[in-house]
Order: structure tokens, then C-alpha cells, then sequence
């Protein structure tokens, strides 16, 4: 049998060493990627969704470090595969589509060679087998195959390139899709559009993916669970439709709250900005916006905590005898009306 979960990471560091210092960009994050499910990490840029989301693929961009911990995918270490292992790996198991992807095509390769070259770097195929594939992938991103196969990226508006993107992340049949912001760069409808072209994806192929992005409104659509970073750490992590209806860390909830799209009053951003990640806070990293601030949130960090054995989060509002009178629950009611 299967296990439920196709990515368990354990206690990930990831770091820039700078000039000024060391960024701790991932600080000893654990989370389960469930097989089959959309899993979405929200939080502020910087946060570190992008990072945490490339040691996935061993592509933490330099000078950064993987500085400890574990990623077991599909049963398989990741951190101990060796470059001919992570070769095959890469794409393979798990392929990514990267913010503004489009600019990752080579601008004099007609569309068409590109997808043979990718293909035939990994695995041994006919040309013509390979073409047929490619053409069924480019009509499931709603794309004419006959026009994109022989045109230059130039030739393509940037919505047709991301989907051309879509199109090379299934190329080989991946487990795992990372996508960071996959719509971001492009404009109203057509992020709509894409966004809708990747969800039948992911209806129909039932393919495990890892949604990376601001845009607490599409994750809300699109997550079966979420989890929320705020300066390199997890500070929640549940299924989507509990934590929209009871959110239980303070940021989570000033994330919601700053989602204009979903409520009916206005949007309220929340106070402050994040830390600079060369001189963080002491204790819990969100204290110094946090409306529920104790004197141990300066002092001390909270540890990722489960509330209910399907909801986790690092928050000491829910520690137990930390400013609660009648419990956790008491205090998520709090923390919805932050
Ligand atoms: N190549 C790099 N060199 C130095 N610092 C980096 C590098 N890449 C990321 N960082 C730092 O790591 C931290 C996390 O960045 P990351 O891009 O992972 O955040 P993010 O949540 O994905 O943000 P965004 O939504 O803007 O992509 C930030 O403080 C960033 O400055």
C-alpha cells in the first residue's frame, strides 16, 4: 500500500550565509505533502516558500545551504541522493513551474525542440513518440499544438508561454508539481484561465501538488491544506476549510483578514512588516505585530504545536495555561476577531 503522505519533510534549515550575517530563509520547518492533495504555503514575500519549495527539487539557489534536517520523497531520502540520482530525480519525480516560468524558455529554440531535448536528457524515445505526447499536452493546456510546436517564445504572448510551462511540467510524468506563483506575472483573465487549466490538471491526473503564493483568495480555491510561513518558519499548518473558518495564529488570521476578495468589509492589512531577516526577533518572530503579544512571546519561541490532531500551529495563545481561561478554542475565537 501507498503511504498518505508523498513528501514528509523533518526540521529543514535552509541559510544565506551574507556579508552582514546568515538568513536563516527555512528554520527547522517539518511538514507532510499528502499524496493527491493541493497543498498550499501562503505567507509574505520572504517568508520563504520559494526556498523551502527548491530544496525539494536540491536547487536551493547560492549561496544558500541545506543546514540540516530530512526529505524523504516517496520513501526516498533526498538529502543523501547523489548528482546522477538527482539527475533522474529532478523533473522526473518533481518538476516545478517557476514565477514569470516563461522567461525559463530559450529564446532561440523552437518550442517544439525544446520539449524533445528536455525529454530525451531524461528517458529514451522515438521523436515521433515524444512529438505525440507533446501534442496532447499542449491540447490539454487549451494550446494548438500545429502552431506552438514550431514557433520561437517570442512568437507567443506570455499566458501561452506559462501554459507551454504547464505543458513541460507533465512532460514526464511527474508525482509532485511545485507551483510558485504560477500566475502571478500575467494579467486578470488570464490568470483565471491558467489557474482554472490547472486545477482540471489536477482533477483529472489527480497529480500531488505544492501551490506557492500570496494570494490567500486562489489558495483558499484551490488547497485541501495550507500552511503559513512567517519568517522561515511554520507557524500553521491544517486543512483549508478549517483554518478559514478558524484560524488559529494571529497571522494567519491578519492574512485572511488582509484578503480583500473573501470578506465583505474591507480589507485590513496587517501592522507592520516583516522582520529583516539578518536581525530576526527573539522568541516568536511575529510578537512585535502581534496584537496578543505576551511578555514569553519576546523570550520565547513557541514550537509548532497539534491543536486537534489535524491542526498545528506555534502560537503561545495556544500553550496550555498561557492567557487561556477556557482553552485553546476559547482563544482561536480571539484570534478570528484579531
Ligand atoms: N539567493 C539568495 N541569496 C540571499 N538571500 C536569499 C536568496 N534567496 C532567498 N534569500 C532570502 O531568503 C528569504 C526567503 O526568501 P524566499 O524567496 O524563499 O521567500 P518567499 O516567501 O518565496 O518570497 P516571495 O513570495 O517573494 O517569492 C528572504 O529573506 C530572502 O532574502
Amino acid at each position: 500500500m501507498q503511504a498518505a503522505n508523498l513528501v514528509e519533510i523533518r526540521d529543514l534549515s535552509i541559510q544565506f550565509p551574507m556579508k552582514r550575517g546568515v538568513v536563516q530563509a527555512v528554520q527547522n520547518v517539518s511538514l507532510d505533502i499528502p499524496r493527491g492533495k493541493i497543498t498550499a504555503l501562503v505567507g509574505e514575500s520572504g517568508s520563504g516558500k520559494s526556498t523551502l519549495a527548491s530544496a525539494l527539487l536540491r536547487m536551493v539557489s547560492s549561496p544558500g545551504v541545506i543546514a540540516g534536517g530530512s526529505i524523504k520523497f516517496d520513501g526516498t531520502e533526498l538529502l543523501k541522493l547523489k548528482k546522477r540520482e538527482l539527475r533522474e530525480y529532478r523533473w522526473s519525480q518533481t518538476a516545478m513551474v517557476f514565477q514569470a516560468a516563461q522567461n525559463a524558455l530559450n529564446p532561440v529554440v523552437r518550442i517544439g525542440e525544446q520539449f524533445i531535448e528536455t525529454y530525451v536528457a531524461h528517458k529514451k524515445e522515438r521523436k515521433e513518440k515524444i512529438l505525440d505526447k507533446v501534442k496532447h499536452l499542449l491540447d490539454y493546456v487549451r494550446l494548438d499544438p500545429n502552431r506552438v510546436l514550431n514557433a520561437y517564445p517570442h512568437e507567443l504572448s506570455g499566458g501561452m508561454k506559462q501554459r507551454v510551462m504547464i505543458a513541460f511540467s507533465l512532460l514526464l510524468d511527474p508525482k509532485l508539481i511545485i507551483l510558485d506563483e504560477p500566475t502571478t506575472a500575467l494579467d486578470v483573465i488570464t490568470q483565471e484561465y491558467i489557474f482554472n487549466i490547472l486545477m482540471q490538471i489536477h482533477k483529472d491526473l489527480g497529480i500531488t501538488m505544492l501551490l506557492l503564493s500570496h494570494d490567500i483568495a486562489i489558495v483558499a480555491k484551490a488547497a485541501d491544506q495550507v500552511g503559513v510561513m512567517y519568517a522561515g518558519n511554520l507557524v500553521e499548518v491544517g486543512e483549508t476549510c478549517d483554518m478559514f473558518a478558524a484560524p488559529k495564529h494571529p497571522y494567519t488570521s491578519g492574512l485572511i483578514k488582509a484578503a480583500p476578495s473573501l470578506l465583505t468589509e474591507a480589507a485590513e492589512p496587517i501592522a507592520g512588516s516583516p522582520p529583516n531577516m539578518l536581525n530576526t526577533p527573539a522568541g516568536c518572530k511575529f510578537h512585535p505585530r502581534c496584537k496578543h503579544a505576551m511578555e514569553m512571546c519576546g523570550r520565547e519561541q513557541p514550537p509548532l504545536l497539534s491543536l486537534d490532531n489535524q491542526t498545528l500551529v506555534a502560537c503561545h495563545l495556544h500553550s496550555a495555561g498561557h492567557g487561556t481561561e477556557g482553552g485553546a478554542y476559547d482563544i482561536a475565537a480571539k484570534v478570528r476577531a484579531y
